[in-house]
């Protein structure tokens, strides 16, 4: 069975036969008249009235037949092979439109509303939401994920005339050829028919190509001559664009110029700006093309989970080969994540096939690195059975040579001089074609006055960089060389050169292969870096046996790679290269993978670097692919935002219990969670939406999942939700549909009202209903107020409290640091401390906000806190009495118990006329919550949460600093003002 690169492989070297008998078809007499007509650039400015040289529609009809054919060809010679082609599996397009706001989050969740399937025929059919034509379409995907298929299959459809038939000519460039060229100058012509070798081959000839350029320039009419250039794998080509306009600005399309000037140029729009552009690309390629040129951004997030299934029943005949495949990947979940990217699959379904065949209770492989060793083995396996085993292990040595010595150079693609060097004979090649396929014969190099070079390249980059990874650990186990390059010399690189230990050299060489890979630009060494570390493993090593002699990884050694990864990710780098060390992580199957993406997430680094969607989605592989148990999801583990929770929505689908509250969410939410309700495999038991502003709105679809038959959630709760009768009236009306799951519901704070209280209570006793508790404590209209106002709560300055440093005003709702002040003896009253404490029980969920100056201290206590005497330990915070937060300037710190942790916000980011003096805080006493945050322009920005168990009753205080030298360094008193919400 052949993979479409093989189909194409197959397809190309076809091709050159099949152009000669091509060219004595009935079109090439019509192309040749078209080309005879020898117009240049100036002769049809001159006669602008004139017609274009002949109906464009002859140039598409004989490019299209000559597609037609090598396909037809190539598909028949692997018929005969008992193939078929998959390209009837297409990877999900997704279209993103680019929308601009100044709200972040606006845009983020804009992001998420504008993101649709498209098929790949509509690309430029569709026009942006701003109603403009889309010229340049930037479509990205991680390695594997199909881009060139996709690619492919484009070219395919549109030979056959069945999409997109109104593009009279298809340029499909491969931007690693044409990065071959790098330094040359061509005509746009010449560089078309020295990159794409079939345009020759259909008779249009270079002359008749700038005729059509020329005319397309010069006409105003832009459906005149629809041509559409493809740049695939832009990540994979050397050339340096530059967008700086210093480049040669020739519009003469006519004109000579370097191969990156006229990419550039293109791509401006300098030259042919009416012709469309399609670039696709690896996602850390992307921003190569500055975004004004980009006009719509696609990505290709793979086969969804039909498609895999697709993919292997087309891929083996046999039904029951083909169930028997399906319903192993299923067993393992990392196994069946994989499988989304096609690379993989077809990786997988080579192992499997092997697998199945020889025991059924072999274990699965789950990360890449086992998945690639197994695939290795597989192929020598196989061709040891053909060939002499020893030959066989020395020739996956030489191409693990080759692919290592490449890689450095940052070669993909090279020639067959390069393949004698390292020992490998082209005819041998063949004998390997799963590990080594001659892809580039006769099709680039050929410049018109240059002899033809074979070009060769691995089936896929994937393979290209597991065999240089594969290189790398042999050298070092089994030769004990280093065949690293040290990247600079330090004493540390000099003892690692001289090391007799391997494990320290190991480590070493696993250092610098990340942080090789961490700087690369465009990621190419991502998938070596990530193979090394997983070679490093002891399991891996012996999966490797017959190549490896020795295997001498060690558990220590592995801890400390582990232990290099995660203090690599606390540097917090760019989110891309946060990915690779998640990945490099789950290679050397680090089970608090899963705590280090959460930390990352919670840490606010999604504030300064917002994850793009293709991200998202490797984050959210990353993690379902850890089969970590995932039955607890706590949303504020991870970020605790609406775009989070519907990027992972996935796992949340996997879990039992999701943790919710307070997590920003809206309608949106309940919308796909009532999905996740609903659907078939639903295995959510416990649902905590509280304290999100959901209103009926929200709870109304929520109640479309619980009405579901296959809803089997058992305890839900929309405490402080805004929910009033209509809420709570839907959620009866759902649950009288399905009632035999629920049985506790909490909707205290909010504002249900008596009929609809009496409706859900009167169910408490429907012995049809398994409901047994039902929370509607703490209702009323106050709770319809949004966000944690609907806690508010009057807060009184207990006055026997006050210290006599400080001094009450405006009603006692105002306390500043004085002179001593008269207040009569009091047990309760603070002696040393400048501190106060109120008189109200904060009970239930209590909110509150004050203004602040100077140096203050904010804070829950238990009465019983020291009053007496100077000690740290009685100041608010010093003891295990008390929680607070200190405010001077930009500058915070929590503590509790004498353990403190400080904050800082530079002026930068809250300039000084806009900086917060207010501060709010958050109680929620039952759940041992106290938060506070910094109120800025009616938003809360959080500070700090304590979650503990109160054991006391608590109540709020504050402290002013009335030390003499602060308010004359300062000139400010220290003050605390209570507010009116
Ligand atoms: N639609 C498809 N049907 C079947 N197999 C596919 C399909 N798309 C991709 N594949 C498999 O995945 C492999 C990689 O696909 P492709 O080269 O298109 O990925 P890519 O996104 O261009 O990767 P890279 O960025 O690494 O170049 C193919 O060689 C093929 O084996």
């Amino acid at each position: 069975m052949a993979t479409p690169t093989e189909l194409v492989e197959a397809l190309e070297e076809l091709g050159d036969s099949k152009l000669k008998d091509f060219k004595e078809m009935e079109t090439k007499d019509q192309v040749e008249s078209l080309s005879s007509t020898d117009l240049g650039p100036e002769d049809v400015r001159c006669m602008p009235a004139a017609p274009p040289p002949q109906p464009e529609t002859s140039y598409q009809v004989a490019l299209q037949s000559e597609l037609q054919n090598i396909f037809r060809c190539a598909q028949e010679a692997l018929e005969k092979q008992n193939e078929e082609r998959l390209y009837d599996v297409t990877p999900e397009l997704f279209i993103t439109e680019r929308r601009t706001t100044d709200s972040q989050q606006e845009v983020r969740l804009a992001d998420l509303e504008s993101e649709r399937a498209v098929k790949p025929s509509d690309l430029f059919q569709l026009f942006s939401s701003e109603g403009t034509a889309v010229r340049t379409v930037l479509t990205s995907g991680i390695a594997g994920i199909g881009k060139s298929s996709l690619v492919k299959k484009f070219l395919l459809d549109w030979a056959e005339k069945r999409t997109n038939q109104d593009l009279h000519l298809i340029f499909p460039f491969d931007c690693q050829q044409m990065g071959l060229w790098q330094g040359e100058t061509f005509s746009l012509a010449e560089l078309i028919h020295t990159c794409i070798p079939y345009f020759s081959a259909s008779g249009i000839k270079e002359e008749t190509l700038n005729d059509i350029f020329t005319s397309s320039q010069n006409s105003r009419d832009t459906s005149e001559f629809r041509l559409l250039f493809v740049f695939d794998g832009l990540d994979q080509s050397r050339l340096q664009l530059d967008f700086t306009g210093k480049t040669e600005k020739s519009t003469d399309v006519t004109k000579s110029a370097g191969v990156e000037v006229l990419l550039t140029n293109l791509i401006r729009g300098k030259l042919l700006p009416s012709a469309r552009l399609w670039i696709t690309t690896r996602p850390a390629a992307a921003n190569r093309i500055p975004p004004q040129y980009v006009h719509r951004v696609t990505e290709v997030r793979g086969f969804t989970d039909p498609q895999k299934e697709d993919y292997f029943r087309k891929r083996f005949q046999d039904a029951e080969q083909a169930n028997r495949m399906v319903a192993h990947i299923n067993t393992s979940q990392g196994l069946h994540i994989m499988c989304h990217i096609p690379v993989f699959c077809w990786i997988t379904a080579a192992v499997l096939e092997d697998v199945l065949k020889t025991s059924e209770g072999r274990e699965l492989p789950n990360t890449l690195t086992e998945m690639y060793i197994h695939f290795l083995m597989v192929e020598i396996n196989h061709t040891k059975q053909k060939h002499v085993p020893e030959k066989c292990i020395r020739y996956i040595m030489s191409l693990a040579e080759l692919a290592f010595h490449q890689l450095l150079r940052g070669n993909a693609i090279f020639t067959e001089e390069e393949l004698r060097c390292s020992g490998i004979h082209v005819r041998a090649a063949s004998k390997y074609a799963g590990l080594f396929t001659k892809i580039f014969k006769q099709v680039c190099g050929q410049r018109k006055e240059q002899a033809q070079k074979n070009i060769f390249s691995f089936t896929h980059q994937s393979i290209h960089q597991f065999l240089a990874a594969v290189y790398v650990t042999i050298s070092l186990f089994s030769h004990n060389r280093n065949v690293m390059p040290v990247p600079r010399l330090t004493v540390q690189s000099l003892f690692t050169c001289f090391s007799k230990s391997n494990s320290s050299t190991a480590l070493n060489i696993q250092k610098n292969a990340v942080k090789t890979a961490l700087k690369s630009p465009n990621g190419h060494l991502d998938l070596f870096a990530r193979f090394l570390l997983g070679l490093s493993l002891q399991t891996n090593q012996t999966l490797l046996q017959d190549l490896l002699t020795q295997t001498r990884s060690s558990s220590h050694n592995n801890q400390k790679a582990i232990l290099y990864v995660k203090k690599r990710i606390r540097k917090n780098p760019g989110p891309e290269q946060c990915i690779l060390l998640f990945h490099c992580l789950n290679e050397l199957n680090d089970s608090s993978l899963v705590e280090e993406i959460q930390r990352y997430l919670s840490s606010g680094s999604l504030c300064k670097d917002k994850l793009s969607p293709t991200q998202w989605s490797t984050l959210l592989f990353i993690l379902l692919s850890s089969e970590k148990d995932l039955d607890v999801f706590d949303l504020q583990k991870y970020c605790a935002s609406e775009e989070a929770l519907l990027r992972l929505l996935p796992v949340i689908r996997t879990s039992r219990k999701l943790l919710l509250s307070g997590c920003k969410l809206s309608w949106r939410s309940c919308e796909a969670l009532s999905s996740a309700l609903s659907c078939q495999s639903s295995s959510l038991r416990e649902l905590d939406m509280s304290n999100n502003d959901l209103q009926d709105s929200g709870v109304t679809l929520l109640s479309t999942g619980l009405r579901s038959p296959h809803c089997v959630l058992e305890i839900l709760k929309l405490s402080g939700c805004m929910v009033t009768e209509e809420g709570c009236a839907s959620l009866a009306s759902a649950l009288s549909t399905n009632p035999s799951h629920m049985r506790e519901l909490d909707l205290s704070y909010n504002h249900p009202g008596d009929t609809a209280a009496d409706v859900l209570s009167a169910r408490l006793n429907d012995p049809n209903w398994r409901l047994d508790t039902l929370r509607l404590d703490h209702g009323g209209e106050q709770r319809l107020k949004p966000g944690l106002k609907k806690y508010a709560c009057e807060l009184q300055i207990d006055p026997n409290t006050v210290s006599r440093a400080l001094r009450l005003s405006h009603n006692n709702m105002t306390v500043t640091a004085s002179d001593f002040q008269l207040y009569p003896n009091h047990p309760d009253r603070f002696d040393s401390w400048p501190q106060l404490l109120c008189e109200n029980e904060l009970s239930g969920r209590c909110y509150w906000e004050v203004e602040w100056r100077g140096l203050v201290d904010i804070c829950v206590s238990y009465r019983g806190i020291k009053r007496k005497g100077n000690s740290p330990r009685s100041r608010f915070g010093g003891n295990d009495q008390s929680w607070s937060l200190s405010c001077f300037l930009d500058r915070y710190a929590v503590c509790h118990n004498n353990q403190g942790k400080e904050m800082y916000f530079p002026s930068s980011s809250s300039s000084s006329s806009s900086f917060s003096k207010r501060i709010a805080v958050y109680v929620d006493y039952p759940a041992g919550i106290v938060s506070f945050y910094r109120v800025s322009c009616d938003s809360l920005i959080h500070l700090h949460t304590f979650n503990t168990t109160f054991t006391e009753p608590l109540y709020a205080g504050f402290g002013c600093d009335s030390r003499l030298g602060f308010n004359l360094m300062f000139n400010i008193q220290s003050s605390v003002s209570l507010c009116k919400l």
